[in-house]
């Protein structure tokens, strides 16, 4: 059974000028881009499987991520049900100089496990060790989802 840790993926995107929306800050349809690639290879490494996008829960774009910042994506498997797994993510904007981070964005999507023949397929139990693993499922938990 795959841990949370397991799970725990954490990508940097350099925001580029071809990233920009029209003020001049990374366009949101970017950023959503980064989080379902970085949140479907936290999926697939804890299903063994390809797993597809079913759902984007709640997306609050809470500050800006500006050109030239560093976008730090945070995904991990919190959940997982008979064929779904449901992974937790984080978005900061990070000045890649001193390397000082503000969170930007949250959210949770949910993801569904397919064989080869795009038939679903089980998935396994999450497990939760250490003190750091319950503190980012507790962490979930407690946004209400
Ligand atoms: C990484 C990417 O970009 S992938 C590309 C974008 N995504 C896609 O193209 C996926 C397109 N959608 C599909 O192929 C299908 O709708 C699937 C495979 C996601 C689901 O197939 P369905 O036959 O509708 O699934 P079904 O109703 O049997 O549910 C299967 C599981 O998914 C869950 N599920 C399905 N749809 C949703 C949804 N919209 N929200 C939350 N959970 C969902 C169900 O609760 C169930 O969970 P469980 O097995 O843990 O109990």
């Amino acid at each position: 059974m795959p841990t949370l840790l397991e799970t725990h993926i954490r990508n940097r995107f350099r925001v580029q000028p071809n990233h920009a929306n029209n003020n001049d800050t990374l366009h949101g349809g970017n950023l959503m881009k980064w989080l379902d690639e970085v949140s479907a290879m936290s999926a697939m490494r804890f299903a063994g499987e390809t797993c597809v996008t079913a759902r984007v829960n709640e997306l609050d774009f809470e500050r800006p991520i500006q050109i030239g910042d560093t976008a730090l994506v945070e995904a991990y498997v919190y959940d997982a049900g008979r064929t779904s797994v449901h992974v937790a993510l984080r978005a900061w904007r990070e000045e890649p100089r001193s390397g000082e981070t503000e969170k930007t964005t949250e959210s949770t999507f949910t993801f569904v496990a397919i064989d080869e023949n795009g038939e679903k397929v089980p998935v396994p139990d999450i497990t939760v060790e250490t003190e750091k693993g319950e503190r980012l499922r507790d962490r979930v938990h407690e946004l209400g989802d």
